[in-house]
């Protein structure tokens, strides 16, 4: 069977992967992101993810390499990680109250076949105050986050509702990904031997 090698550096996508129960490797990409805004939100992270899936396939041509990148799209605004406490305090109140969606662009590549697709999940946020952004500022989770915000920790106390894939707002859209995994040649429902 071929390696699989996940070209990401972040924890949430390990774990995502991890459930699959299937053997894999992280090999990050060191692909410098640019925001491309003449690109729609799909196109932008279908795009991404593909560089970073090809910069890392360029080092294991022999392997299944799965690459992805999640952004926040609110309007015409496309938010990536933010900088520094103001720019995360900005995007915060921007999503106050207001409904945005997340995209996830996933790219599959061997030597033979590549698969690029992408899915958005909408997210509502309750009206935040100063108060609560600031606090959720200091929790320091919105650094390393697409919309400064990450679902799955303390950020779930903004989050009114959701519509769509939860696992795609965290980084992966993971039952998606097995699906495609299944064209190269890795079968989640393979990964476990029989006990009894
Ligand atoms: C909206 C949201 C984003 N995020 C995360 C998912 C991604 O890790 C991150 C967006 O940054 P990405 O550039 O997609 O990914 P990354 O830099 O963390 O990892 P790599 O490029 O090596 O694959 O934001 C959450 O964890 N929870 C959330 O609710």
């Amino acid at each position: 069977m071929k390696r699989l090698i996940l070209a990401s550096a972040s924890p949430r996508r390990y774990e995502l992967l991890s459930l699959t129960l299937l053997p894999f490797e992280t090999y990050p990409s060191t692909l410098e992101e640019k925001m491309d805004i003449s690109l729609t939100p799909s196109q932008l992270v279908e795009s991404l993810a593909e560089q970073k899936a090809a910069d890392v396939f360029s080092n294991k041509p022999d392997c299944v390499i799965l690459g992805a990148d999640t952004i926040v799209s609110f309007h015409n605004n496309r938010l990536g990680k933010p900088q520094n406490a103001n720019e995360a305090a900005d995007m915060l109140r921007m999503l106050s109250g207001q409904t945005h969606e997340v995209y996830t662009g996933v790219c599959l590549i061997d030597k033979d076949k590549k698969v690029v697709f992408s899915v958005k999940t909408d997210v509502t946020f309750y009206t935040l105050d100063e108060k609560t952004i600031s606090w959720y500022i200091n929790t320091g989770e919105p650094f390393d986050k697409a919309g400064s915000y990450g679902i799955q920790g303390h950020g779930s106390l903004l989050v009114e509702k959701i519509q769509g894939d939860y696992f795609n707002v965290v980084g992966l859209p993971i039952s998606k990904v097995v699906r495609s995994l299944k064209d190269f040649g890795f079968s989640f429902t393979e990964s476990v031997t029989q006990t009894e």
